[in-house]
């Protein structure tokens, strides 16, 4: 089988357009201009390119997008502040604390994620990461859905690709993509996004015995392990749909980098009946379901 290219990219392009029309109307009715403000701390590279698109996305949507940079130096103190501060301003409706936090930062001690990202106000939690808005959609009534799970969610209902009945298995079990994938996924009523629900789920992880086997047996095949081209195409049933989460800078061979995801591409694409780019997949539906979710933090709190 040769697999169709699910094009996320396109996807995402249209999922803003409809974002911008709605942002348009909030706006025309009296609503704020939503303001998204990410946090980034220190200089990686990879994070200053996903920080740069997500604002490049807020404008072309209607969207305030502003970044705080803060040198690697802040403290974890200085952080928390920071957070604090924008859950105060009420012209900030989402916040966004890039992740990972720099190892070398806070003095060179490091920062303790867990606590800088639940000193975000949960109303502003755009990335769905609090403890609160996570239990909020395992019981089946989301504030927010997590970015990248909903952007999956949203590439499978507009392909037409049903997950009812059949067995999704996901690889990976992170709190950001993992488990709340297998959940929505799992969902009795697609309260978890729109009709993409009642799947079995398997969630593979890398203590998983026969895992190539397992593979094997997934109708669709969602991998979000952060491990180059782990998935080969021994690992893939003919027919199935997979979905590739990975975003791995590896050598390209010519002194630069390029970007290759989970999966191995090449081998994947002759088993699969469709399947997600790397680049070009997953990652550009994830700013796109970061715009709606500013979106509704922005018409939460102006109903109030
Ligand atoms: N608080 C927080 N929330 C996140 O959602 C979050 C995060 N931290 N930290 C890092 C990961 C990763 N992530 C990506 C989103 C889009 C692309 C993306 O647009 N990728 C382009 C390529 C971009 C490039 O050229 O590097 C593509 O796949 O086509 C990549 C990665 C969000 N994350």
């Amino acid at each position: 089988m040769t697999a169709t290219l699910l094009d996320g990219k396109k996807i995402a392009a249209e999922i803003r357009e409809e974002v911008g029309v709605k942002v348009k109307e909030f706006v025309q009715s009296g609503g704020p201009t939503p303001c998204l403000t990410a946090v980034l701390v220190g200089e990686d590279p990879a994070s200053q390119v996903y920080v740069r698109n997500k604002s490049r996305a807020c404008e072309k949507a209607g969207i305030d997008g502003r970044t705080l940079r803060l040198p690697v130096e802040t403290t974890e103190q200085e952080l928390l502040d920071v957070v604090r501060n924008l859950n105060a301003d009420p012209a900030v409706h989402g916040i966004l604390v890039q992740l990972p936090l720099p190892k070398d930062g806070n003095g060179g001690k490091g920062f303790d994620e867990r606590l800088v990202l639940d000193a975000v106000d949960p109303r502003k939690d755009v990335d769905a990461f609090s403890p609160v808005n996570v239990g909020l959609l395992m019981q089946g009534r989301p504030r927010f859905l997590p970015c990248t799970p909903h952007g999956i969610v949203q590439l499978l209902h507009r392909e037409n690709l049903s997950v009812a009945g059949k067995h999704v298995v996901v690889v990976g079990r992170s709190d950001i993509v993992g488990k709340p994938m297998a959940m929505m996924l799992a969902q009795r009523d697609g309260s978890c996004g729109p009709k993409v629900a009642n799947a079995t789920v398997t969630i593979a992880h890398s203590r998983t015995a026969n895992l190539a086997e397992i593979c094997r047996s997934a109708d669709v095949l969602v991998a979000a392990v952060g491990v180059p081209e782990m998935i080969g195409g021994d690992m893939i049933s003919d027919g199935a749909v997979v979905i590739d989460v990975g975003i791995n800078r590896v050598a390209d061979g010519a002194g630069g980098y390029k970007l290759v995801g989970d999966v191995n591409f090449d081998e994947a694409a002759k088993k699969a009946s469709a399947i997600t780019p790397v680049p070009g997949g997953v990652g550009p539906l994830t700013i796109a379901m970061l715009l709606h979710n500013t979106l509704l933090a922005a018409q939460a709190i102006f109903k109030k």
